[in-house]
């Protein structure tokens, strides 16, 4: 419907078959009414709802009388997301119409809305809305971006531990790395490797090696910051970046690590499973271009760690304090 329609529709009627304007306005009504679709007008001024076709009453009710927003929203005062602002320019003449998606909190079905200023019969120019239900296609949009969605986190996540994998690690720290170097904060690099894991395989079984692995994923999400990274990057090898932590803070972390891993034995089947790790520390240096040169580091001193007798903890020389 565009402004000034229904005078044009009456006036034919007049001249064609010179019927009363009544039956055109009837017809009119007749095909509002038969719209699978919901029309309405309101003020401008007031939101008093002026017309609302069978689709609307059908399922909001009455509208004689009622504020669009009492009548369609239920609510208690014009709603947050009213586009009446939209319809009119800054001379207060008609936009173009505005077309939005929209969940309505009375039915919670969703609507394509398109909404434009008309001429009302009276001449002030009112808001009209055709609001059209598309419920069952955004159902499906929604089912397919949370799909893609878990997808995405599927990708980026270890499945034994539920810790960022190797690939997430690198991306994320990536980022955290550029961070860090824009707020001239400092970074700091954890990694550890679980000794002699191959002997928990081979005494226990596979299964017993799993359940060791998770528990260590399970310590790192509790004791870590939210800020913190940490990841499973290769079989039994964790590293975790701590963003805006130098290497005293580190270390204090790596210690309490150790220390949790020595407490916290494994229940598997009959048996207690200890297990140990060595661990390595580095923190971001001038000379450090790429992340893999602060890992490198980090790895470096988890060697020395594993070469001095394991269960040890090293910080790289080229790391400040
Ligand atoms: N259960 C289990 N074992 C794994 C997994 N990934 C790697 N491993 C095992 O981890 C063991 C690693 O053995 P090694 O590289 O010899 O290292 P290690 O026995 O820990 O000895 P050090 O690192 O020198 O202390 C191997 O037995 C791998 O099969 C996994 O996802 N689950």
């Amino acid at each position: 419907m565009t402004s000034g329609s229904s005078p044009n529709i009456i006036s034919t009627a007049t001249i064609s078959g010179g019927e009363t304007t009544p039956s055109y306005a009837e017809g009119l009504t007749a095909i509002l009414d038969n719209l699978d679709a919901l029309v309405y007008v309101s003020t401008f001024d007031t939101y008093e709802l002026l017309y609302m076709n069978a689709y609307g009453r059908n399922i909001w009710g009455a509208f004689d009388g009622k504020k669009c927003w009492r009548a369609l929203q239920n609510g208690d005062g014009p709603c947050s997301f009213c586009t009446n602002h939209l319809l009119l320019n800054e001379k207060g003449e008609p936009n173009a119409p505005h077309v939005w998606e929209f969940q309505n909190t009375v039915d919670q079905r969703w609507y394509q809305c398109r909404d434009q200023a008309i001429r009302w019969t009276d001449g002030r120019l009112v808001r009209m809305e055709i609001a059209t239900d598309i419920t069952e296609r955004k159902q499906m949009e929604l089912a397919l971006k949370a799909a893609q969605e878990k997808a995405e986190a599927a990708a980026m996540t270890d499945e034994l531990t539920g810790l960022h994998n190797r690939r997430a690690f690198f991306q994320f720290g990536q980022q955290a790395m550029h961070q860090a170097r824009r707020q001239g904060t400092s970074l700091s690099t954890i990694m550890f490797d679980l000794d002699h894991f191959k002997l928990i395989n081979d005494g226990h079984g596979h299964e017993a090696g799993d359940a060791v692995l998770r528990r260590v994923g399970e310590l790192l999400r509790e004791k870590g910051r939210e800020s913190d990274i940490a990841a499973r990057i290769g079989g039994e090898e964790f590293a975790i970046l701590l963003p805006d932590t130098g290497s005293t803070e580190a270390t204090e972390m790596a210690q309490r690590l150790s220390l949790l891993f020595r407490k916290a034995t494994i229940a598997y089947r009959e048996n207690a499973i200890p297990f140990t790790a060595s661990f390595g520390i580095a923190t971001l240096n001038e000379q450090d271009a790429r992340l893999e040169s602060l890992l490198s580091r980090a790895d470096e001193a988890m060697y020395q760690s594993k070469k001095q007798g394991r269960d040890l903890i090293h910080l790289h020389p080229a790391t400040r304090v």
